[in-house]
């Protein structure tokens, strides 16, 4: 008996685009981005707000696409800010909705992965799904010590897609990913290093508003007091602040943009200013995978350069070589999350792997 076709619609709502692909089975029958400038994202106070917007403009592409979305089997999309979760595919309910909406532990576009996956799904009455979220929590005890008592560190990174490559890396190399030791960069609209230890992430940087190195639209790591002084000068609201941290930190504070591309061209054209900045942010990337070579003891088995960035050829020699001298660098630009997430689904639709249910029972060692 022929096995069983599943059509997969999935989602994924970065904070610089949103991307979605339409798989037949493992095989991809459409891959779009949608990229967003800058003051629209801006022009939303919350990322709840973008909901009408980004799923329109998902409905408007499938349409123009000739998808017929009634043969969709399922909807899955990428999991956002919830409570610390072990990886996974989880399906949507209605507690999941719930953090996804409010922001559990943050407001960042991939809440929307899944609200909009449960909304388009459940119009069709076939199931919704989210894939290894951005909180999916590895680390170990002693990276979790911030040197603040009252602050803990936390695990929020591009989950997905660094477990995604590390996996394909790993099978390039005809290794497990669980018998490596590997350092994965994430760099999109945040960057994240991961550390992962024979397929546990267990240090990684708060990429969303924690620490690590500035991205397209984060500020990263800043002086702690000044930060402390700036919030109670009296100048900001608290939501400006975050603003400022994330969404219009980085490159866009510095240069009005989070587009690499367009900075790439300014520099091109003799801006000294963009030089600098965009400089400045392949440094922080450096040291950051510098920090996590000492994590692994250097013992390294590759370093992988992924994310939109990684298609920078200038920003990405930067980065390799001040760090070449730890491993081998594999350059893996883009991403697979759109895979990624197909595969996370057709696992439990096929019965190969159980559906986890969201929260579950997971906990992290508290302090
Ligand atoms: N060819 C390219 N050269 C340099 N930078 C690029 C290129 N393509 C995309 N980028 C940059 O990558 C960043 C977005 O990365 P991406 O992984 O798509 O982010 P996200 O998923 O967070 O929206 C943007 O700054 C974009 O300008
Ligand atoms: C919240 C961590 C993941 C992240 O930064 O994703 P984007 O680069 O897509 O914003």
């Amino acid at each position: 008996m022929p096995n069983k076709e599943y059509r997969i619609l999935v989602i994924n709502p970065g904070s610089t685009s949103t991307k979605i692909g339409v798989f037949d089975n493992e095989i991809s029958i459409l891959e779009k981005t949608i990229r967003h400038d800058t003051e629209v994202i801006n022009s939303y106070s919350n990322i709840i707000d973008q909901y009408e917007f980004r799923k329109n403009t998902i409905l408007e592409t499938l349409d123009n696409e000739g998808i017929n979305i009634s043969k969709l089997s399922a909807v899955c999309g990428r999991g956002g800010l919830l409570r610390p979760i072990e990886g996974g595919t989880y399906a949507v309910n209605d507690i999941m909705l719930q953090d996804l909406r409010t922001g559990y532990s943050g407001q960042h576009a991939s809440n929307l992965g899944g609200i909009i996956a449960y909304e388009i799904a459940s119009g069709l009455n076939i199931p919704s799904f989210i894939v290894d979220p951005v909180v999916v929590d590895e680390l170990d005890p002693i990276a979790r010590i911030s040197g603040f008592s009252l602050i803990e560190r936390k695990s929020i990174f591009h989950a997905l897609n660094q477990k995604a490559v590390a996996r394909r890396i790993a099978k390039e190399l005809g290794k497990k990913y669980n018998e490596l030791n590997l350092i994965v960069t994430h760099m999109g609209g945040g960057i994240t290093v991961g550390v992962h230890k024979q397929g546990r992430v267990i240090d990684v940087n708060n990429g969303l508003h924690g620490d690590g190195p500035f991205s397209p639209e984060r500020a990263g790591t800043v002086p702690a007091g000044d930060l402390v002084a700036l919030c109670f000068s009296g100048e900001y609201y608290r939501e400006e602040i975050m603003k400022k941290l994330v969404g219009q930190g980085g490159l866009v504070g510095y240069l009005g943009t989070n587009d690499a591309v367009k900075v790439e061209q300014r520099i091109a054209e003799g801006d000294q200013k963009a030089k600098l900045v965009y400089d400045a942010m392949a440094y922080q990337v450096a040291k950051e995978i510098g920090a996590a070579s000492v994590v692994l003891s250097g013992k390294v088995d590759a370093i992988i350069l992924t994310g939109g960035l990684a298609y920078g050829k200038e920003f990405v020699k930067s980065i390799t070589d001040r760090i070449n001298w730890i491993a081998d660098v594999i350059v893996h630009p883009g991403e697979n999350e759109l895979q990624a997430l197909a595969e996370g689904a057709l696992r439990v639709l096929r019965g190969e792997e159980e559906v986890k249910e969201y929260p579950g029972r997971y906990e992290t060692i508290k302090i």
